[in-house]
């Protein structure tokens, strides 16, 4: 029997994900949430690197992990330069860029970091990313926007829509080269990716871009009124950008991260919780409905709602309704990010993955 682990790790705003696989065996899996308080006095997300891999590496000890057997330490990658999808060993260009968040400060960057703190301090690891959110292959007509000097950048759930996009390629008997689905990740940010056979050839800009309002972030606004408010003295530019990548959408309207709550206040029939749902359900059906156009009237074989509000029927059902004439609608509720790593993570161990250079 093999004796070499997988850690993978899915550090979140307010708790770490983590698992320990043995090849096709999950050893452990834990959600570790942190209290607020133990991050006061850290101004970025990165800067909570070093307590993050302390506690985890003390719940790998306290649950006789034998880490020493771990040979695979591999996080959901981060704000990096664009780059193809793929498995990408953490090197010291990644660990400059990530940390200092030369792409954007968001808690997905703390993947990379992570996976190279706790690699370093085990005795026969390597710290590798998979399919981080960077991953580019935007056709060169999805790049250009009504301002020359501003190009669209990739930026998505690419390790979740690819993975959700396999698992249906395999499910219907085919192989994901050659399919076109249309993938919509619906979690903390939301992304609705277009994947014409195998490649993601446009997405809307998930992070500070463009796209449906999510649980936490604005997506696309008025922009008269984004630019009136820049210049209101009222907001620095860190502010502004809080307000789009961290602090929009759901937590806007109701002043919680979580979708899950929000759903909670619909079901027992608060009005306004009823109205922004079938607001941000409606802005999902009409991103969908745009990528049909990317397909340039070649059929789109499937259209896949996943991420974790995918869990919510009625959220569901208002999006399925408005969008299944396009295509089949196939559901997959939750986003597996640690058996999506878990995934790679096997591929690593067997050498059946090319290993790419940041
Ligand atoms: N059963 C559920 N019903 C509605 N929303 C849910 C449910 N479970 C999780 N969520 C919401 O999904 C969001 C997280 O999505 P997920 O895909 O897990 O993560 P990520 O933020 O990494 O994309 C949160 O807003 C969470 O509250
Ligand atoms: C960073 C862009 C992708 C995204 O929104 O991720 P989360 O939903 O995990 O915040």
């Amino acid at each position: 029997m093999s004796r070499e682990l997988i850690l993978a790790l899915n550090p979140r705003m307010q708790f770490t994900r983590i698992a320990v696989y043995r090849m096709n065996t999950t050893v452990f899996l834990k959600k570790i949430n942190h209290k607020p308080e133990d991050f006061n006095g850290f101004d970025r997300y990165v800067d909570q690197a070093a307590l993050r891999a302390k506690i985890i590496l003390d719940e790998l000890k306290s649950n006789d992990i034998r880490i020493d057997d771990i040979a695979v330490v591999i996080g959901r990658g981060g704000l990096l330069k664009p780059v193809k999808s793929g498995v990408y060993k953490v090197n010291d260009s990644m660990v400059k860029d990530l940390s200092s968040c030369e792409y954007g400060d968001d808690v997905v960057n703390l993947g990379g970091l992570l996976a190279n703190t706790i690699a370093s301090e085990l005795s026969n690891a390597d710290a590798f990313i998979a399919d981080p959110v960077v991953v580019d292959e935007l056709e060169d007509i999805a790049r250009i926007t009504g301002r020359p000097e501003f190009k669209k950048k990739s930026i998505f759930h690419a390790l979740n829509q690819k993975i959700a996009a396999r698992k249906y390629a395999k499910s219907v008997y085919k192989k994901y080269e050659e399919m076109n689905i249309i993938v919509a990740h619906l979690g903390g940010g939301i992304s609705i990716g277009a994947h014409r056979k195998g490649r993601v050839i446009d997405a809307n800009q998930a992070y500070d871009g463009d796209g449906p309002f999510s649980p936490i972030r604005s997506g696309s606004l008025p922009m008269g009124d984004v630019i009136r408010e820049c210049f209101s003295g009222k907001y620095t530019q860190e502010e502004m950008l809080n307000k789009q990548t961290g602090k929009g959408g759901l937590f806007a309207h109701f002043n919680t991260y979580s979708g899950y709550d929000v759903c909670k206040m619909r079901d027992a029939g608060d009005a306004k919780a009823t109205e922004v749902l079938a607001a941000m359900a409606y802005q999902v059906s009409k991103s969908i409905a745009s990528m049909y156009a990317v397909f340039d009237g070649e059929p789109v074989d499937a259209i896949i709602i996943t991420g974790g509000l995918a869990k919510d029927e009625q959220f569901v059902k208002e999006i399925k309704t408005r969008v299944d004439k396009i295509a089949p609608v196939s559901i997959q509720p939750g986003a597996e990010v640690l058996g999506a790593l878990s995934y790679y993570g096997k591929m690593i161990l067997r050498k059946e993955t090319e290993i790419l250079e940041y």
